[in-house]
């Protein structure tokens, strides 16, 4: 394998091929004399075949395609590949050309195949070593067998991708000469019995090639982005900006996967983003506006969960501990790790959200105006930081931004005009010049009025230099989207371990919330000594006070519950839709809620129940299922908090912010009161609609309980008419409390079925 700097060549144009007088001689009798020739034009590479012969092939979009004689082609974003074939079939000797953008010194690496097998992975057991924390320990093996080399996929998190093509999880795939592999974002190929191998994953490339989003429906449908095309190049640092609403979200949704509702095509490294989703995402990063981490983790704890959450499953904790570290140097925070979150400044919060990003490296990193609300020394910094980290960590790094202060540490600049209209895509310094402007403002103005002029030159060009000149841009396909969009594959971390994760740092989160927590333990306390003073020394006595108390038992039991829970998914929204957007499942995330709310209620039960039973001093005569009624009482209020608060998990997670979780705790309230049967009859409709009420359930118990039905009424000294309701009896008492865990268990379903919904949030 031999390196070229091709711009230290300082040429214009340079030939290559076997003949001394060419400038990069080729010694290969694949190759001929004078075999092709490189231009280079700015930052654009064009590679022609001045042979007419029909031997060089250009790897793009999945497969290899002939070159047409003294025809130049444009480099790609992304790193480059020409086979040079001495015949047309795969098994002749090939010689590859890798044209690489990045400049950095032993970028490949070459392993000669001499034993049958040659396994590959993160582990430095392994033949080849990929050190990336996307790369299994034991991620690959290559069999050289009778037909040539097959390449295994050792049950990987992030899949082996053979020409754009994912080998299936366990699977194998034949490979040939030239086949370009991706392993979490590391290219290799094979090369006479060799591998060449990059040490390191750079930063992805990505290409957008007539991407177009239309929302609304039926007469107010509306384009809101408009034939875009444009290319980004491996480690690049990118700007997107526009005036408000011109798509700038938009577009990087669109770019990063995470929107797939949209036509046309995205381009990662050259693989279809979209239809390998699943295992792409995981060498994607993405920081959205509103930060992604909990203020009452230290910024430790809160790497060390996430590691834990997106690392792959064989990661160690030495490995782990390890990285975390290395990203906290990176973004500058290593002083801060032991402080809790709440405690960081603004940039320094935003720091810590790209730090819990960065864990699994990424080589395409997104972020939404991450300087929004950074005062200009912070921003300038910030910028800075993103920056080195686009150059000296390998990340291509796309950004939205309103700023543009420090818009030329960028490498490139993507304008969108209004309508989502792409109107430039090139060099902040350039940018300018291009429009014939001399401010932002000026330029802004001129696309209010110009814009489809703009757009149109933009994709003349970008044709000029892409695409045939005969090309036409295709009118956008409105099946496409469903068709194309790939179902979520399945995600491969355990779900126990996540759970156990999950839990632990719930749990954390909850007693680190000194004050909050202290505020839901005083409620259920002061709740009890305000009952004994409004009850009579009757209770459980007389009917008309027993029954006012439970009532009002079991109203705090539901209020208790719900205010638990009612603020606990909506606060943490885009952390849950980022980490779901990532590995994680829904149904452990519900689960780990219940899990710390399972300790939460059993302390305000214990604290409630007990403390008002003690004040009352005396009790319901005779036990029926437990050994005492108290523990029956306890039990009861205990399910009714429970179930309120999973009540309360629905509402939170059917929300998207914590105001409005609070204007509908009303409303639910509202519904258990009208609906107990204390205040008003159950019958027809209202019965019905009691079912799904905890209150109906929860007095059903109490009035079994305390018998209600067979204490007398104070001023009549008869017993109340009697109430199905509180029917006495061992198994009406066990059956409701099936029911109100029951119910309990359902609430915990809908919010996993409401929260799909997550992927639909646009920002
Ligand atoms: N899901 C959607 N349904 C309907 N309209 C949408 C949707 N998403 C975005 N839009 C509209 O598309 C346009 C572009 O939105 P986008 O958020 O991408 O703009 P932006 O350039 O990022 O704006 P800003 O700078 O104000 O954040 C806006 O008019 C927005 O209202």
């Amino acid at each position: 394998m031999t390196e070229y700097d091709l711009a230290g060549m300082k040429k214009d144009r340079l030939f290559f091929g076997s003949s001394m007088q060419c400038d990069i001689v080729i010694n290969d009798p694949v190759i001929s004399e004078i075999q092709g020739k490189i231009k280079l034009v700015n930052d654009m590479v064009y590679v022609g075949d001045m042979d007419d012969s029909g031997k060089m092939y250009l790897y793009r979009d999945r497969n290899y395609h002939p070159m047409f004689a003294k025809k130049y082609y444009v480099k790609q974003p992304g790193d480059m590949f020409i086979r040079i074939a001495g015949s047309s079939s795969y098994s002749g000797k090939n010689v590859i050309l890798v044209f690489s953008s990045i400049s950095r010194n032993s970028v490949w690496s070459t392993k000669k195949l001499t034993k049958p097998q040659t396994t590959i992975g993160r582990d430095s057991r392994n033949d080849i070593v990929l050190e990336n924390p996307g790369v299994s320990r034991k991620h690959a093996l290559l069999v050289n067998s009778a037909n040539g080399y097959v390449i295994y996929d050792n049950n990987s998190v992030n899949s082996i991708y053979v020409n754009g093509e994912i080998v299936q999880r366990a699977g194998s795939m034949e490979v040939h000469d030239g086949d370009i592999i991706q392993i979490a974002g590391i290219t290799m190929f094979l090369s006479e019995n060799s591998v060449i191998y990059q040490q390191a994953a750079g930063g992805a490339s990505l290409e957008l090639h007539n991407v177009n989003k239309i929302v609304g429906k039926a007469d107010d449908r509306r384009k809101i982005l408009n034939h875009v095309f444009c290319d980004i190049g491996n480690n690049e640092f990118v700007a997107i900006i526009g005036g408000s609403g011109a798509g700038k979200t938009t577009v990087m949704n669109a770019m990063s996967g995470f929107d797939y509702d949209i036509s046309g095509k995205v381009y990662c490294n050259g693989i279809d983003l979209r239809k390998n989703f699943q295992s792409l995402k995981n060498i994607i990063g993405f920081v959205p506006q509103q930060d992604i981490i909990y203020e009452n983790l230290k910024l430790r704890r809160m790497l060390e969960y996430t590691a834990q959450l997106k690392m792959p499953p064989d990661t160690t904790k030495g490995e782990r501990d390890e990285r975390i570290q290395k990203v906290l140097q990176m973004v500058g925070l290593e002083e801060r790790a032991n402080e809790y979150i709440r405690k960081l400044s603004g940039g320094q919060k935003k720091r810590a959200s790209i730090a819990v990003e960065l864990l699994a490296d990424p080589g395409l990193f997104f972020l939404d105006e991450p300087t929004s609300g950074l005062d200009p020394d912070t921003e300038k910094s910030l910028m800075n930081t993103l920056a080195k980290l686009s150059k000296t960590e390998n990340k291509t790094i796309i950004m939205v931004t309103h700023t543009v202060q420090n818009i030329n540490l960028c490498d490139k600049v993507i304008f969108m005009g209004p309508g989502g209209k792409i109107c430039y895509c090139g060099k902040p310094d350039k940018m300018y010049e291009y429009f014939g402007k001399d401010s932002l403002v000026d330029v802004y103005s001129e696309l209010a009025s110009n814009v489809d002029m703009w757009n149109m030159k933009y994709l003349m060009l970008y044709k000029e230099q892409h695409l045939d000149k005969n090309t036409e841009i295709p009118e956008v396909n409105e099946n496409e989207k469903i068709s194309d969009m790939i179902k979520d594959s399945g995600k491969k971390t355990s779900p126990l371990k996540q759970l156990g994760v999950l839990t632990k740092r719930y749990f954390e989160l909850v007693f680190n919330d000194r004050q909050r927590l202290l505020l839901l333990l005083l409620q259920p306390f002061i709740i009890a000594l305000l009952l004994k003073v409004v009850a009579k020394k009757d209770v459980f006595k007389i009917y008309d006070s027993t029954q006012s108390i439970m009532f009002a038992l079991a109203c705090s039991g539901i209020w208790i519950g719900l205010f638990n829970t009612i603020q606990e998914v909506c606060k943490e929204r885009p952390i849950l839709k980022r980490e779901y957007m990532g590995n994680l499942r829904l149904w452990t995330y519900i689960l780990s809620k219940y899990i710390v709310q399972a300790v939460v209620c059993f302390m305000q039960t214990t604290i409630l129940t007990g403390l008002f039973l003690v004040l009352m001093k005396h009790a319901p005569k005779k036990e029926q299922v437990l050994p005492t009624p108290q523990l029956e009482i306890w039990l009861t209020i205990f399910l009714t908090i429970y179930a309120s608060a999973a009540l309360g998990l629905i509402v939170s997670s059917c929300v998207r912010n914590s105001d409005r979780a609070m204007a509908l705790a009303p409303f639910v309230l509202i519904i258990q009161l009208l609906f107990s049967g204390v205040l008003f009859e159950l019958k027809g409709a209202a019965d019905k609609i009691s079912y799904i009420t905890v209150s109906r359930w929860s007095m059903e118990c109490l009035g079994n309980i305390t018998n209600l039905n067979k204490l007398n009424m104070k001023v009549t000294g008869m017993p109340h008419e009697h109430n199905d309701l509180y029917n006495r009896g061992a198994s009406h008492l066990t059956n409701t409390w099936l029911i109100l865990f029951l119910m309990m268990a359902v609430c915990g379903v809908i919010s996993v079925i409401v929260l799909r919904n997550l992927k639909k949030d646009t920002r």
